[in-house]
């Protein structure tokens, strides 16, 4: 068996989306997600001139190989472009060999660790008041976990909060970077303040999380962690930017709040001392920017060793193709924790038929071989690529700080 064509489809169903599709010499097709939010085009230009043209001609059933072979036979390793471009053939040969077997891809994998997979969906306000109404509607639509961020009063514009109430929160919304103004202490202030309201409302078995969006330093999240552990957060997210990962160290001295880190990580070396010093309790690297199921595999097991359980990303802007092949992934893994879930547009949903399904808090894997997610190629056409960027974040004297 021949890989017999390839090709990349760009589509903007609300959203940019890049997927790679891979076809055989027998007719058999398999579909990965090559998405690299504000930077799709880089990843089609890797795919179209280095990747494609070196994949025709061989055996699609070889996955390992292929993967060490886009991988070291790049000499230039890792990074958000070349994983992602590794982790779309990765999916989309791991979909064909699955439909190869006649098999979900869960069952290839080793089969049900569980029945259903818990998500955390996400509640946003402008204000408490409003994020808790938001809390509660996930709450009646069946969510057994919810993310919670609520603006802050003197900051404009912040990570996670929809512009209007009510509203998904879409942070690429802009041609060029939107610049916002952060200040730090009226986070920190404001923060413990929600989550006591969180706890006064919904009681104690709601599981709640919160994501920083990397920008404290290790003192300030110690502190953050510190006066939150009241509120018994199942996690607590991306606290610091974490290219250095010793200073999670410092962090954990401090606090017993779990910490969540690696949506930005494309390879088991981002998170190595993280796992091996027990510095984080959930790792969030997902199959799209992180070498795709091979190489995910590697840093879950690694994980495992440690009482590290994942916690995938996946917000709007993986693809459906993504989300469908996480929810294998999360059946099947041992040491799974949690799956992140922001519903996708209507549009985007008719693009890539799917058979997951989200019921009662939790998705149900489908049971269709391969990732169970298609692409409708001629729906995909009427959504032309809009360049988004993503906003960027000064502090108030006007020093660039981390979005
Ligand atoms: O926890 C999350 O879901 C993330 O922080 C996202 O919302 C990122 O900001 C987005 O993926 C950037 O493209
Ligand atoms: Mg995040």
């Amino acid at each position: 068996m021949k890989i017999e064509q390839a090709y990349t489809i760009v589509t903007s169903p609300g959203r940019n989306f890049v997927t790679l599709k891979i076809v055989t010499d027998q007719g058999e097709y398999g579909i990965g997600d090559a998405t690299l939010n504000g930077r799709e085009m880089a990843v089609v230009a890797y795919l179209e001139e280095h990747v494609i043209p070196t994949l025709i001609g061989r055996d699609p059933q070889r996955i390992e190989d292929i993967w060490h072979y886009l991988y070291r036979g790049a000499y230039w390793r890792r990074g958000p472009v070349t994983m992602s471009a590794i982790a779309a053939v990765d999916m989309a040969l791991w979909d064909i060999k699955a439909k190869l077997a006649g098999m979900p891809l869960y069952q290839l994998l080793g089969g049900k660790s569980r029945d259903r997979v818990m998500v955390y969906g996400h509640a946003t306000g402008r204000d408490i008041e409003a994020c808790l109404e938001e809390v509660a509607r996930h709450v009646d639509e069946g969510y057994k976990a919810v993310r919670v961020q609520a603006g802050v009063p003197g900051i404009a514009s912040i990570y996670g909060v929809a512009k209007k109430d009510g509203e998904p929160y879409e942070p690429a919304d802009s041609d060029l970077p939107a610049e916002h103004v952060w200040s730090t202490s009226k986070y920190l202030n404001h923060v413990p303040k929600l989550f006591a309201a969180v706890r006064e409302r919904f009681g104690e078995d709601l599981h709640v999380l919160h994501d920083v969006h990397h920008r404290l330093t290790p003192i300030e999240a110690a502190r953050l962690g510190k006066e939150v552990e009241p509120y018994h957060l199942f996690w607590l997210e991306d606290c610091v930017p974490a290219e250095n990962q010793e200073a999670f160290g410092l962090i954990r001295q401090h606090t017993t709040t779990p910490l969540a880190v690696g949506e930005v990580f494309n390879s088991l070396y981002d998170a190595k001392a993280l796992i091996e010093n027990q510095w984080i309790d959930y790792i969030r690297a997902t199959l799209t920017h992180a070498g795709g199921i091979t190489h995910m595999r590697r840093i879950a097991d690694l994980a495992g060793l440690y009482h590290v359980r994942t916690g995938f990303h996946g917000p709007t802007d993986l693809s459906p193709v993504c989300l469908g092949s996480a929810i294998h992934f999360d059946t099947w893994v041992p040491n799974f924790g949690i799956q992140e879930y922001m519903p996708h547009t209507s549009a985007t949903d008719q693009v890539f038929p799917h058979d997951y399904r989200f019921e009662d808090g939790h998705f149900i894997v489908g049971e269709t071989p391969g990732h169970g997610v298609d692409i409708d190629e001629t729906l995909a056409k009427q959504y032309p690529y809009k360049r988004a960027s993503l906003p960027v974040n000064r502090l108030e004297d006007g020093t660039l700080w981390h979005w």
